[in-house]
């Protein structure tokens, strides 16, 4: 049996990370540019503090998987700025969240450092809903990756798509989003700003097309960037988290794009270890041709 996503969950998921987004440009009024710390703490913590009490409201009894609800993370940090000496609400517990049917993948602020350079506008939140699919899986149903700087929200739909949202005009407007495909000869690929994978400049060498590589921060505004046709391909390998690419991932299947860790495997969530070290993300006729290449690279260095 394939388990769906209701209506309302793609309306809550858009609705979490548009809302999550315009906390973060207050975040960003109130705490300024001077120190970074400061502001990267305050707009994680306050995003994560928003998602978990909506979410509980909205969705009770679903588990809530968050990069900051980490005990590792929850257990050390004060809730910057806030005002109150507490540590950040925890994620549902690992036993809980690996029996459960619902759960959501958050990333409060993906792309921290770039939230933290003003004028910079690649970061964003994601929201994501797993559901379980039968006894030892599942996948992604719903999605939303907000870009709170870009005024953009790129979200799933009940009818099986995906669409994208622009609020910086009065009323929201909405339109179907589909992934566009490259011009023939050209590649673009979005890479990590500040951790771009080595394998990856050897890849745009080998391969037999015209390749520009594209610095962007945060998985959710790389992955956004395909799908808006500002670059054709994202490709990243040596570490990332389940939350770093859930939401985005979600939208990108349901706007036609392919989607897959760099050998060509499934993205699989709500694993016991969250890490998801590599991932492929573009139209899926450049698909081939890239998977192909990473693997030529690969054997080049083994
Ligand atoms: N090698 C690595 N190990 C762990 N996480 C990584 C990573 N490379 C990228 N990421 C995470 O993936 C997200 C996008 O990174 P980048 O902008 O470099 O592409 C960031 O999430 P956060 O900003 O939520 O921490 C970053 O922490
Ligand atoms: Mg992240």
């Amino acid at each position: 049996m394939t388990v769906q996503a209701v209506a309302d969950d793609h309306a809550v998921a858009a609705e979490l990370a548009a809302e999550a987004g315009r906390l973060l440009l207050n975040v960003r009024d109130e705490v300024g540019f001077a120190d970074a710390r400061a502001l990267k703490d305050t707009g994680d913590v306050r995003a994560h503090e928003y998602l978990m009490a909506a979410l509980a409201e909205r969705c009770p009894g679903d588990a809530v998987l968050s990069e900051e609800g980490r005990s590792a993370v929850a257990g050390k940090r004060a809730v910057a700025g806030g005002g109150a000496d507490r540590a950040p609400t925890r994620n549902t517990a690992d036993a809980e969240r690996l029996t459960a049917d619902r759960v959501w993948i958050v990333d409060p602020l993906d792309g921290t450092r770039e939230f933290s350079e003003e004028g910079r506008r690649d970061w964003a939140v994601h929201v994501a809903l797993w559901r379980r699919d039968g006894s030892d899986g599942g996948r992604l149903v719903a999605g939303a990756v907000a870009l709170p700087a870009q005024g953009l929200t790129l979200r799933t739909d009940a009818t099986g798509g995906a669409c994208l949202v622009r609020a910086d005009a009065g009323q929201p407007a909405e339109a179907a989003l589909r992934v566009p495909s490259p011009d023939a000869g050209k590649l673009r690929i979005a890479v990590s700003r500040t951790r771009p994978p080595e394998f990856v400049r050897r890849l745009a060498e080998r391969l037999d097309l015209d390749v520009e590589l594209v610095p962007i921060g945060s998985a959710g505004a790389k992955i956004s960037a395909v799908l808006l046709g500002e670059v054709d391909a994202y490709v990243h390998a040596g570490g990332q988290y389940e939350w770093d690419s859930a939401a985005p991932v979600a939208v990108a299947v349901a706007a036609g794009a392919h989607a897959s860790r760099v050998d060509g495997s499934a993205l699989n969530y709500n694993r016991k270890d969250p890490r998801l070290p590599d991932i492929l993300v573009c139209h899926p006729t450049s698909a081939s041709t890239l998977l192909t290449g990473i693997r030529d690279v690969h054997d080049a260095l083994s």
